[in-house]
């Protein structure tokens, strides 16, 4: 069985974080650890409290997983603070994985889930060392220092986040102005440019997605994937959670994570290479 882990924030309401990660690696039948670097009190209407948790603790939980099993791969989300990233990033320059970094800073409803005197650390400490960085347009823009508008503002951005030394950049298009489509493009450090074509859902019911596709991203390296392969299954796993929406709580509901299994035969990703 393969062990992945997971470094994020919870989430009460359980659409998003910790819980779409482990609900995500459970359908994908990796085996899912975990530390947690924030407790959240959040529903689908927002987030109303976070407790984040010390450093030192952070660092005894990844201790603990790290001692006893043989984790392939990582991936990190809600971080909270210099000094847990500074703290998970000591950590893992020891260690052999495969790391996907979602560099997660604001929820939907607008809750800061990264300080902002975090972003150096995450940039110089972090990203370094990741395998597969997935931020959405926003988070993009804010790493990169460049506003994104249009598809060579989208490639300017991504080429000056390879330059801090990760291997391939996934922009996210759910942010997007495209009524039709939701586009993630993927640029990789020797070069070459694909992009994941597929329709946009008109839903309010996208609670996690991000979450979602960095767990399935670093699910499907774990088992073995090519980078290319992980990503474009991912991505079918996040369209077809989309598509199939559960309609529960009272605002931006979560997404089901049920549905790959039983539909992933039914829908292929479009692939654009460049
Ligand atoms: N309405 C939608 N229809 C289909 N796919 C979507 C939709 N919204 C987001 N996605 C997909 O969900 C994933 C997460 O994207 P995004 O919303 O940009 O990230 P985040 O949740 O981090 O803000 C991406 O693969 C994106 O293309
Ligand atoms: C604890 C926690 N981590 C991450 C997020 C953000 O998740 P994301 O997948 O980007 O989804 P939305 O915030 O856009 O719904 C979160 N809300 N909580």
């Amino acid at each position: 069985m393969d062990v992945v882990m997971t470094i994020a924030g919870t989430d009460s309401g359980g659409g998003a974080g910790i819980q779409a990660d482990l609900k995500t690696f459970q359908e994908l039948k990796v085996f899912g650890t975990s530390a947690i670097t924030a407790l959240t009190a959040q529903n689908t209407l927002g987030v109303q409290g976070i407790f984040p948790i010390s450093p030192d603790f952070v660092l005894q939980q990844l201790t603990s997983v790290f001692s006893d099993f043989d984790v392939k791969a990582v991936k990190t989300g809600m971080l909270f603070s210099a000094e847990i990233i500074e703290v998970i990033a000591h950590f893992l320059q020891q260690k052999n994985v495969q790391l996907v970094i979602d560099p997660v800073m604001i929820a939907k409803g607008g809750e800061s889930l990264l300080q902002k005197e975090a972003v150096e650390a995450l940039k110089s400490k972090l990203i370094p060392l990741a395998t597969v960085l997935t931020p959405n347009i926003p988070e993009a823009e804010v790493i990169s220092g460049i506003k994104i508008e249009n598809e060579d503002q989208m490639a300017n951005a991504a080429h000056k986040i390879l330059q801090y030394g990760v291997q391939c950049v996934v922009m996210k298009g759910g942010h997007l102005h495209d009524q039709y489509s939701a586009t993630d493009k993927v640029y990789l450090a020797d070069g070459t440019t694909f992009s994941m074509k597929s329709e946009r859902i008109q839903t309010k019911h996208t609670h996690g997605t991000g979450c979602t596709f960095s767990a399935a991203l670093t699910s499907f390296l774990a088992k073995g994937y090519s980078l290319k392969n992980a990503m474009i299954e991912a991505k079918k796993f996040v369209q077809l959670a989309i598509e199939n929406p559960l309609n529960i709580g009272h605002g931006h509901g979560p997404t089901n994570h049920f549905a790959y299994q039983q539909r992933k035969g039914q829908y292929e990703v479009s692939i654009n290479e460049s």
